[in-house]
């Protein structure tokens, strides 16, 4: 039977999660959510879920929420960001698969919008055919591997699939490496150049990649070719990795304790720039712009910046559009013929 309109084709843009609010509750239940999820915490769930609720749970969220509330800006920036990254991807696609209609929407793997959530909506609304692209430029088993769980998970309920497609990630896509290279060298352009340069990305803990999580590898190679695109020598650039959780060691070097031995160490200018984030959040705007801006200047540094993500830049987006766009003409040619 002919469908009343012609087929509406969704891309999700899918980025890590968020707590509604900046409140010790909403982050609570947030942590909850996020840490309880074995892709993140590879201890044995019992002994886990013990530590999690008599340790981490009652005292961690208050410390995070204030963190929060440095930060937020009417949402948390990683949600808004997202939703502006959606906004223009969705009028670059618009009228450009007719007869086929192309929404683009956000998700979060946790808190909400979540993953989940989203699908069933558009499902309910008749949409048959998805395009997923985790917003996670170099896969990580405990981020981009998440996403395939959630839309596993999903799928488990579902008696009638969709059609769906995932990109893995894309940290030596040539548009990435010079969206990334852009903004340096426009940030450059206003700040001057450093002493050096620290490609900083979320870190995970060493035994993941030593059990075969490419992720670090992944992010060498997009700093490399970055760097390698702005013409930096090897002393102009370092590669490190923040945000460590609980006591285990992390991939290294780590950031915090490299600008603290900088600083002392009589390096006067540094810049940051974290290519992992595709959205300035949390780990970025307050770790990042504030947290280690403190490490580096009361161990002696001078100057130091953090650089932005790439956020909506529209170098960023043409980017996004050039992953999405030929895997939804890719649906579009199995919807040939729907009248
Ligand atoms: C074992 C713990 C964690 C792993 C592994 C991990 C990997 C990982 N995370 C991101 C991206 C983000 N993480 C963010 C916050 C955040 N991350 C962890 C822990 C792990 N992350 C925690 C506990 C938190 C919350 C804050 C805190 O309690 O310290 C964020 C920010 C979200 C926001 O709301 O702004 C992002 C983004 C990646 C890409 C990644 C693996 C490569
Ligand atoms: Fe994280
Ligand atoms: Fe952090």
């Amino acid at each position: 039977m002919k469908p009343n309109k012609p087929p509406r084709i969704a891309v999700l843009l899918v980025n890590l999660g968020t707590p509604d609010e900046p409140t010790a509750p909403a982050v609570k239940r947030y942590l909850k959510q996020f840490l309880s999820d074995p892709r993140v915490i590879e201890i044995p769930q019992f002994l886990w879920a013990i530590i999690l609720n008599l340790f981490v749970l009652p005292s961690r969220p208050k410390r995070v929420a204030e963190a929060y509330a440095s930060v937020w800006e009417g949402d948390s920036p990683i949600r808004k960001i997202l939703g502006q990254q959606v906004e223009k991807l969705q009028s670059r696609l618009d009228g450009s698969m007719a007869p086929f209609e192309v929404s683009v929407h956000a998700a979060m793997t946790y808190g909400n919008p979540g993953l989940p959530d989203v699908m069933d909506q558009l499902r309910s609304e008749g949409v048959d055919h998805f395009i997923i692209l985790p917003l996670f430029p170099q896969y990580s088993a405990t981020s981009g591997g998440a996403v395939y769980d959630a839309l596993t998970k999903w799928s488990l309920k579902q008696r009638n699939l969709p059609n769906y497609t995932i990109v893995k990630d894309y940290f030596a896509h040539p548009l990435y490496i010079k969206a990334l290279a852009d903004s340096i060298r426009r940030f450059q352009a206003v700040h001057g150049k450093p002493e050096k340069l620290m490609f900083s990305f979320h870190g995970i803990p060493q035994p993941y990649a030593d059990k075969g999580d490419p992720y670090p590898k992944r992010c060498k190679c997009t700093a490399a070719q970055v760097a390698q695109e702005l013409g930096l020598n090897d002393e102009e650039w370092i590669i490190s990795f923040q945000s460590r959780f609980g006591k285990q060691e992390w991939v290294k070097p780590y950031t915090d304790v490299t600008l603290e031995e900088w600083g002392k160490a009589g390096v006067r200018s540094v810049q940051v720039v974290s290519p992992a984030f595709s959205a300035d959040c949390l780990e970025t705007l307050e770790e990042l712009a504030m947290e280690n801006r403190d490490n580096f200047i009361n161990a002696g540094g001078q100057e130091y910046h953090y650089i932005p993500a790439l956020n909506d830049d529209e170098a960023h987006i043409d980017l996004i559009e050039a992953l999405a766009k030929p895997l939804v003409a890719a649906w579009a040619v199995t919807l040939e013929g729907w009248d």
